[in-house]
């Protein structure tokens, strides 16, 4: 019995907002759980404050299926970005003190190493082809194998994906959300020259993925796929919004092109049909926003039936605890596919110290016991909350779409 006598939140803004959970046992082992929600960090924070931590006083700590069983069915509320973040939030906090109480990383509790390392992909962008290239260039200099290409679009202000920093790339940029101007006729004939380019400077032996951010229909993102066949991308990621899981059904019929989706799910319930039809070929749930490793590795083994492999979001709004979680969960699981990074700024580094490491083009969660990262909690008081947003995302004549 390990049992919980005190949990808290702890709020940080070292260039970005993060919540993380801190859960402790009576013996003084401390887990932690990253908890952040990206624009709505404060709605996690009171439903673990308010309505998780006051459940947990007393629990054994051990229990970690029993504790995941009893916040999910006992809420009553099933699903939903809030609660299964907060349910995350609890599950990697207890993986973490299984660990440390165990003296091994978790990858070790969760089966043991089924490769050496994660292949990570770096982003490449830049304000047209050329500097998109360039900064490919530089990723495959540092290593990398795997490279998302995002370029801005001729005749739009500003594209998503696109940022002004060469390496920090932070959408949530202002206090009350910004406004993004969108033409789906510029952006699709954009991509095929940039993969043209991309494949004629990198050559072939680079993985090269892209991002739609859900931003096509079902029959243009069909054809977008076709249009890059030639490049053979690794993956075309949310073509089409997926809360239509049959969406998808229309894209399979006229593209080749493997396609990944998944950022935004919480539960194996929202990608089911999308991994039982085999209508795509990654999926990118993570730890943080998919109720922790436990429920992540019920829809691994899901995905696996299938020979659907992980992608898992790995997006700085990710804590580095969420990037721990993902590479002990990536290291292990036998349908690993390619894990995100996109990296933290040095600010938010020196608030949680950890032990996962990159290494030509790959990523290991390191050998500490647990998840191998801590908080600096001095530090983490120097950097309050702000508010910050998402964009919204609107077409030329005015009309709100997706973003
Ligand atoms: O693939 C990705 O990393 C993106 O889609 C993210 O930038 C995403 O928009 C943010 O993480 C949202 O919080
Ligand atoms: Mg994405």
């Amino acid at each position: 019995m390990a049992e919980i006598e005190a949990a808290r939140v702890i709020v940080t803004s070292p260039g970005r907002n993060f919540v993380t959970l801190e859960v402790r046992t009576k013996d003084g082992v401390t887990g932690l759980g990253d908890a952040t929600l990206n624009g709505r960090e404060l709605s996690v924070a009171s439903y673990l404050g308010d309505h998780v931590i006051p459940c947990l006083i007393g629990r054994d700590a051990h229990r970690i299926e029993d504790i995941w069983q009893y916040l999910y069915k006992g809420a009553y509320w099933r699903r939903g970005p809030v609660t299964m973040t907060a349910i995350a939030a609890v599950d990697m906090a207890l993986w973490d003190i299984k660990g440390k109480v165990a003296g091994l990383p978790v990858y070790q509790l969760l089966g043991g190493a089924s490769r050496e390392g994660c292949m990570v992909y770096g982003h490449a962008n830049g304000a047209d082809i050329e500097a998109t290239i360039e900064a490919a260039l530089d990723y495959r200099e540092q290593g990398y194998k795997a490279i998302r290409l995002q370029s801005g679009v001729p005749g739009l202000a500003s594209t998503y994906g696109v940022s002004k920093d060469r390496y920090f790339y932070e959408p949530a940029d202002a206090d009350l959300p910004s406004e993004n101007l969108w033409s789906t006729e510029k952006y699709l004939r954009s991509v095929p020259p940039l993969f043209e380019a991309g494949r004629e400077a990198l050559g072939w032996d680079v993985h090269l993925l892209h991002d739609v951010h859900h931003r096509l229909t079902p029959i243009e993102a069909g054809r977008l796929g076709r249009d890059l066949e030639p490049y053979r991308p690794f993956w075309l990621e949310d073509a089409t919004p997926a809360e239509n899981q049959e969406a998808f059904r229309l894209i399979r019929r006229h593209t080749t092109t493997p396609l990944a989706v998944g950022e935004i799910f919480n539960s194996v319930h929202d990608c089911r049909q999308l991994i039982q039809e085999q209508l795509i070929d990654y999926v990118r749930a993570t730890v943080v926003h998919a109720g922790g490793i436990t429920h992540l590795r019920r829809i691994a083994a899901l995905a696996d039936l299938y020979q659907v492999r992980t992608g898992c979001h790995g997006a700085t709004d990710l804590s580095p605890v969420s990037m721990a979680a993902a590479l002990h969960f990536g290291l292990s699981v036998p349908n690993f596919g390619i894990q995100e990074y996109m990296r933290h700024t040095p600010e938010t580094d020196a608030v949680f110290p950890h032990a996962y490491r990159f290494q030509d083009g790959m990523m290991h969660p390191g050998d500490t016991p647990g998840l191998g990262v801590g908080i600096d909690e001095t530090l983490a008081a120097k950097h309050p909350y702000k508010r910050a947003y998402l964009p919204v995302n609107r077409l030329q004549d005015g009309t709100l779409f997706n973003w």
